[in-house]
């Protein structure tokens, strides 16, 4: 059911009955992340958020493209001001993607470029589709990656493998994406949505607070001594212990039937 909350004019949305959102791109022709996009993309988290979404899937409603990045054509004659205010525009919503406390997977269909590929790396997970092609090639127009690639992309495919793209600008295409660990599905051409809603319908039937404890623990390990890893484990799963749907899952489970999760 298309969302008519969302009045934006660069996003559309959908909420599906069974607690999966997804939000769609819609800026041709290439998704650049103009401030619009990124103005609906907010507004459509905002609903997401008071409908109680569980999973959200950003998508693409723009042929070809998943999103291109910034906009070269109105970069190039913005001035240092204007450059720093959309940096830090675009960066708030990457980060605020990444922060959702409910899981978020990127359905690429098409190119996802620069800006845009940072926008799929703050989600969870990405599903893309082939066909696009995946790059970080900011170093073409003497930029760099700056809405978090170079700390999220080590992190996904290495060190090494970081460097290669980033030093290379080279593009990927889905299936080399996936061996690098760049991507954790691939699916055929026009069918990345398809299967990044199959993906999140899976998850919306599991404990969210559960998931996003998950999420948040293997985040964490790549920043905190293995001790306090362990830690969080220990005190986190005491709190769902604690919380609704540990019980409700575990009897459930007896009673040989779906659990209905808060
Ligand atoms: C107030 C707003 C200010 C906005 C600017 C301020 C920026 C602040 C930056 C801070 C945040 C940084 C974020 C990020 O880290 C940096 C970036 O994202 S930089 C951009 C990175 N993206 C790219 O470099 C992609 C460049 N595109 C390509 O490599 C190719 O187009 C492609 C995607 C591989 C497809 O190639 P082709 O199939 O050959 O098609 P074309 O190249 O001919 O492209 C078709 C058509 O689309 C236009 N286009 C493509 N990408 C962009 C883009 N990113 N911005 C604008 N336009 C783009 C291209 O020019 C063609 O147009 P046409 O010639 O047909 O008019």
């Amino acid at each position: 059911m298309v969302s008519p909350e969302v009045t934006s004019t660069a996003v559309s949305a959908s909420a599906g009955g069974d607690g999966v959102f997804v939000i769609r791109m819609e800026n041709p022709p290439v998704n650049a992340l103009a401030p619009q996009l990124l103005d609906g993309l907010d507004e459509a988290l905002d609903v997401a958020e008071k409908d109680g979404a569980r999973v959200i899937v950003i998508a693409s409603g723009v042929d070809g493209f998943f999103a291109a990045g910034a906009d070269i054509k109105t970069m190039v004659d913005v001035d240092r001001d204007g450059f720093m205010a959309y940096g830090r525009r675009l960066r708030s919503t990457v980060e605020r993607v990444a922060a959702l406390d409910r899981p978020t997977i990127a359905a690429i269909e098409g190119s996802a470029l620069g800006g845009g590929l940072e926008l799929a790396l703050a989600c969870d997970l990405r599903v893309a589709a082939r066909g696009g092609k995946l790059g970080l090639p900011e170093a073409k127009i003497g930029l760099i990656p700056s809405a978090g690639a170079t700390q999220r992309l080590p992190k996904y495919v290495g060190r090494g493998r970081a460097l290669e793209l980033m030093l290379t600008a080279r593009l990927l295409d889905a299936d080399e994406a996936l061996e690098l660990g760049l991507v954790d599905r691939v699916a055929e051409t026009g069918q990345a949505e398809a299967q990044a809603v199959s993906l999140a319908t899976r998850m919306a039937g599991l404990s969210i607070p559960a998931l996003t404890d998950v999420i948040q623990l293997v985040d964490a390990s790549f920043e905190v001594p293995l001790a306090e890893g362990l830690a969080g484990e220990v005190s986190r799963v005491e709190a769902l212990f604690d919380g609704p749907d540990a019980r409700e899952g575990m009897r459930a489970f007896l009673e040989k039937r779906p659990p209905r999760f808060q």
